[in-house]
């Protein structure tokens, strides 16, 4: 090397090779400055401008790879610094948080045309759901050709041919926790009871069936399924999804994704071939959502994951969520006896104890509906709903909002504004007393102030299934009110704060007295025979 730096020209190159004290410096100098060109734009956020200057909304300095537990509450504390539109990188994508509910309107539901679309996250999109399953698929015809295909069984008017089912499981659910808790003797956990109400909401529209045990395999499978997908798909949780050489090595998530995946074409691949076993043996089964799809598989061009991702989106979407909201119901009501009186008094009073809430009752008993509304504002299930992203550059109030940037509904933040809901931490029904509305309704009032909450999400991709969501906590919840008096135990505190899961979140495991009220529940529950339809 000294040799070389001799006989040949000292160009600066060479002299960096050399081993003079100043080489040493200037080589130690351009390693040091490679490093930083390097690692800082994985480091540091990047703002950019659109060709008129416009810069991205203003964020935190740092970029990052996941966010920790509960992310909500980074959001609430950058929306303090940097206002109601935000950006975020994690790792080389562009987040924008939507943090107030007029900026959301403006965005998602004015300009739907370009927020729409989904991100493809690695876990969620590619690895678990490939692209598919309505949640995941991109703005395009594939998407509005199965949402069409879904909406099908999820319109009000869909519903009400299934809705003695409905109404027959929200009598199972009450019944089957009466029987647990031995007549109100011992305490029960009721996260299994909700699970198996929602599943079973979610089979019998999917695949005209249902289990008839918490300990049937098949309950224990699905609803392990949809905690997995719960646990692996949360917009900010996998470092593999914003670090990209991490999804070419076979890591634990990845592998956790591809399982699942399997689980679900496996299970409900099986689920499907019962369905159609039972419409070639000539049996009359009922509008289901698999009988549509197996009656127009040809005509709308369906192939086989098509047909297991879609059987299987009621059961991810809508088994964890809905019986999240019971299961927070019953977590704060346990912590607030005096809610519990004043729904307790407003049943005794405008329904007796002769028959049990049913679902034309819900406009005669404002207070039981506005607990089931506060419930969906203060815990809701998702406080990031689910990302869209955007198909088209955009400008709004003098902020650059890039195509293919991901944009979060923090429904924590819009759902904790102290202008809309005063003390806004406090569980409060008497805020929702006069709203009459339906969610859906609600979603559509011109004012984005006056909706109720954001729990549903917003825009076009707002939650298909809201409707017979709404249905199904109507008849839980209003019918769990009207049998019991519901307490937590004195050893047992019940949090409120902390939960489980990163994209859907579920109180952590408690337990409660479920008490009953009068003798007539007794009478009412027995009337009624748990049925099996098919098991699986
Ligand atoms: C309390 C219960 C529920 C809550 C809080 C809830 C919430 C949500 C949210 C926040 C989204 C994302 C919306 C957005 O992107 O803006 C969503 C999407 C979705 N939900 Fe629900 N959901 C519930 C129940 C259900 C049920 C029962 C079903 C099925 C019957 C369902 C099916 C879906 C589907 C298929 C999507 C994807 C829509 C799309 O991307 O176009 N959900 N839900």
């Amino acid at each position: 090397m000294v040799y070389l730096t001799y006989n040949l020209p000292d160009t600066g190159l060479l002299a960096l090779f050399s081993t003079t004290p100043l080489s040493v410096l200037r080589f130690s100098v351009l390693l040091v400055v490679l490093a930083i060109s390097f690692i800082y734009p994985h480091i540091f956020r990047r703002n950019i401008e659109d060709k008129d200057g416009y810069p991205i909304p203003p964020g935190p300095l740092l970029r990052y790879y996941f966010l920790r537990r509960y992310p909500e509450r980074a959001l609430r504390a950058w929306s303090r610094i940097y206002g109601p539109l935000f950006s975020v990188w994690m790792g080389n994508q562009l987040f924008v948080v939507i943090s107030d509910a007029r900026v959301a309107k403006d965005l998602l539901v004015s300009n739907g045309a370009i927020f729409s679309s989904r991100k493809r996250f690695f876990m969620k999109n590619q690895t678990i759901l490939h692209g598919r399953a309505i949640t995941a698929s991109p703005y395009n015809d594939k998407w509005r050709q199965h949402r069409r295909i879904a909406m099908q069984l999820l319109t009000p008017k869909a519903i009400q041919g299934y809705a003695s089912v409905l109404d027959y499981e929200a009598h199972i659910l009450i019944r089957s926790m009466y029987y647990e808790t031995k007549m109100g003797a011992i305490p029960i956990n009721p996260a299994h009871f909700a699970g198996r109400y929602a599943l079973n909401n979610m089979l019998t529209i999917s695949f005209a069936t249902r289990t008839d045990s918490t300990l049937d395999p098949l309950t224990e499978r699905a609803l392990a399924m949809a905690t997995e997908f719960m646990d692996l798909t949360g917009p900010w949780s996998n470092i593999v999804d914003f670090i990209e050489p991490l999804q070419w090595i076979p890591t634990p998530t990845r592998s956790r994704g591809r399982r699942l995946h399997d689980g679900i074409m496996d299970v409900y691949g099986a689920m499907i071939m019962r369905v159609k076993a039972r419409m070639d043996a000539g049996e009359d089964v009922p509008d289901c959502l698999v009988k549509t799809l197996l009656l127009t598989q040809e005509q709308e061009k369906l192939d086989w994951e098509d047909l297991c991702m879609l059987s299987a989106v009621f059961t991810l979407g809508g088994v964890h969520s809905t019986s999240g909201v019971i299961l927070w119901f019953l977590a704060l009501i346990a912590s607030h006896p005096e809610v519990l009186a004043r729904a307790h008094e407003e049943l005794d009073r405008v329904i007796g104890r002769e028959h049990w809430p049913r679902a034309e009752d819900e406009q005669r008993l404002p207070y039981i509906r506005a607990i089931i509304k506060e419930t969906g504002r203060i815990h809701s299930p998702f406080w990031m709903a689910t990302p869209h992203f955007s198909t088209e550059d955009f400008v709004y109030n003098g902020m650059y909002i890039p195509k293919n940037t991901a944009l979060v509904l923090n429904c924590y933040d819009i759902h904790h504004n102290e202008e809309k809901y005063p003390d806004s931490f406090c569980f409060n029904p008497d805020r929702y007393l006069g709203d009459t509305l339906t969610c859906a309704e609600s979603s559509k009032l011109p004012n984005a102030m006056d909706r109720d909450h954001w729990a549903f999400g917003a825009g076009r991709r707002i939650c298909p299934g809201m409707h017979v969501a709404e249905r199904e906590l109507w008849l839980a919840i209003s019918r769990l009110l009207w049998a019991f008096d519901i307490r937590s135990l004195p050893d047992e505190p019940i949090s409120l704060e902390e939960y489980e899961g990163e994209s859907g979140r579920t109180p952590l495991p408690y337990r409660i007295t479920l008490t009953p009220r009068h003798d007539r529940v007794h009478a009412l529950l027995d009337a009624e025979e748990e049925v099996t339809l098919m098991k699986l």
